[in-house]
């Protein structure tokens, strides 16, 4: 029952502050999502509220692609009291192969094929890793996380995220993605 209504007070409070750049559009690359972070109860609420969604597979680890995976990823390692991964987009060192692992990502929501990577380092064979982001739109990214977690031997936990547009319930399922709202629960 407590959790129904945190459930729901999270969702009023996202789609108080979600807003459209010009007219509301079909054009999901013109969604505002930058009031999430500026409204403090709400901000206080997203880190527990996307760690809830996997507390009980017991991550051992969260990882983010930046910049909104490096802005989330944080908060919800903070209330899982584990540490966080940073992906890198198309960084420099992502050419060095012997210390960092890297990914080009399959298309994203903005057509682009990224180079992901972060430091070998990082990751171990004994790690479950959940991956954090604001929204999942094609799966690309995360796809090309997914891809990055394999290499390192690392375990895949799954996808917490605000929202979820993914059109696709098979990269749904690989990813085993969870979402707080449907794009549709926005204004
Ligand atoms: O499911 P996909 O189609 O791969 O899209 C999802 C990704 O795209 C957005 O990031 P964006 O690249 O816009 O970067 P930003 O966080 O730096 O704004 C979003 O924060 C996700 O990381
Ligand atoms: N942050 C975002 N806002 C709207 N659409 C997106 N698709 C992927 N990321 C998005």
């Amino acid at each position: 029952m407590k959790a129904d209504s945190s459930r729901r007070r999270l969702v009023e409070r996202l789609r108080g502050s979600f807003a459209w750049r010009g007219d509301r559009t079909d054009d999901r690359s013109r969604a505002d999502v930058t009031g999430w972070w500026r409204d403090p109860g709400l901000l206080a609420e997203l880190g527990p509220g996307l760690a809830d969604s996997f507390r009980e597979e017991a991550p051992t680890v969260v990882i983010g692609v930046e910049s909104r995976g490096s802005l989330l990823g944080p908060l919800v390692a903070l209330d899982l009291g584990v540490g966080f991964v940073e992906v890198r987009k198309d960084h420099p060192p992502l050419a060095d192969s012997d210390v960092w692992l890297r990914r080009t990502t399959p298309p994203d929501y903005r057509d682009r094929h990224l180079g992901l990577g972060f430091p070998r380092r990082l990751l171990s064979g004994s790690d479950r890793v959940l991956l954090v982001d604001d929204w999942i739109d094609t799966g690309g990214q995360a796809l090309g996380a997914l891809g990055l977690v394999e290499d390192s031997g690392a375990s895949w936990v799954g996808a917490s995220v605000i929202v979820d547009s993914l059109e696709s319930s098979e990269i749904r399922r690989r990813l085993n993605v969870r979402s707080l709202v449907r794009q549709r629960d926005l204004p």
